[in-house]
């Protein structure tokens, strides 16, 4: 658990974070949005002091972070950042060994980690470890910076736009990636992003920022169906939001009994690929089916246009 309490920050003048208070709850996603300059990465970096802030206190499971030597915390804090950040000099398996290295881990449990890490991004250790950064692709240098930045089994992972500088279908297979990832180990993440498609699709919560403070700071369905101010209603994009509100569902929430023809839908799609799969095939309605392969309802136009509109 993150606890932000009364946290502001100061350049001189200038309040860049003002009298900010939240609390992020244990494994979960925490995805910060915000118009540029509004803060968001100043308030993330204060969580593991790569920034000291002018007033309050950020406390983490229980115990405040001023207590904890920096160099500690972001130890036990993963960080990952747009870029990567990887030492070009050092290979993909060094790179990733970094902070378990530092911690004076086993060898043997070291290579076991970068091995976990690089099958669960789907790089094969024998090929990519041996590997300089260089070597790879953008999106793989990605992967290769949040797998060093989650080496040490952080509790904690701060990202920076992670997925800012790729491609939209290397960022949604990235995204699905992490959201894996975040299951697989159970770890907090605190994410920061300009991308609201983005937010929408990887959040538990959705905290809103605009000129230093948080103007909202709830789940996706919440924001969408009662934005906090217009400023906030602009940044969901209101001619979005009904599809934006069926992509934060499961089609296997949306199926209904019955059966239909044509190609099933997974049951973990999202409602929104699930419209777009009917509106493509032209039909009323298609069949739903489980991670077994077994068939467990259907969902309907209809169904998921009443799922679109705004509730009564
Ligand atoms: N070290 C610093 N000294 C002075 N001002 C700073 C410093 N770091 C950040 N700022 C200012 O604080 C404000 C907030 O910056 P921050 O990087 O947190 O914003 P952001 O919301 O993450 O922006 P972006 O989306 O553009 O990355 C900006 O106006 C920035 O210029």
């Amino acid at each position: 658990m993150i606890e932000i309490e009364a946290i502001t920050k100061r350049y001189g003048d200038t309040t860049v974070v003002d009298d900010v208070s939240m609390t992020i709850a244990p494994h979960t996603i925490t995805v910060i949005v915000g118009t540029s300059g509004s803060g968001k990465t100043t308030l993330m970096r204060m969580i593991n002091r790569l920034v000291e802030p002018s007033e309050g206190t950020i406390r983490i499971d229980g115990a405040d972070n001023h207590a904890i030597p920096g160099h500690e915390l972001r130890r036990r804090i993963g960080y990952a950042i747009q870029g990567h950040g990887l030492f070009p000099h050092r290979t993909v398996a060094q790179n990733i060994a970094t902070v378990p290295t530092l911690l004076g881990w086993e060898r043997r449990r070291i290579d076991a980690k970068v091995e976990e890490l690089l099958s669960l991004f789907q790089l094969d250790a024998a090929a990519f470890g041996p590997r300089y950064p260089h070597e790879l692709s953008g999106g793989q240098q990605q992967r290769v910076g949040v797998a060093r930045a989650l080496a040490a089994e952080p509790n904690i992972l701060l990202m920076d736009e992670p997925f800012g500088a790729l491609d939209p279908v290397i960022r949604a297979k990235a995204q699905d990636d992490l959201l894996a990832i975040q299951r697989h180990f159970g770890t907090t993440i605190v994410l920061v992003t300009h991308d609201m498609e983005e937010a929408f699709h990887l959040a538990d919560k959705i905290a809103v920022m605009d000129k230093g403070k948080i103007v909202q700071y709830a789940a996706p369905e919440e924001m969408l169906v009662n934005p906090a101010t217009d400023f906030v209603e602009t940044l969901i994009g209101a001619g979005e939001r009904p599809f934006r509100l069926l992509s934060v569902g499961t089609t296997g929430e949306a199926a209904e009994a019955g059966t239909a023809d044509g190609e099933p839908l997974a049951a973990d799609a999202s409602q929104r690929d699930a419209l777009s799969a009917l509106l493509w095939s032209g039909r009323d309605a298609l069949p739903v089916v489980g991670a077994d392969g077994e068939p467990i309802g259907r969902v309907t136009l209809a169904g998921l246009a009443r799922r679109a509109a705004r509730p009564q």
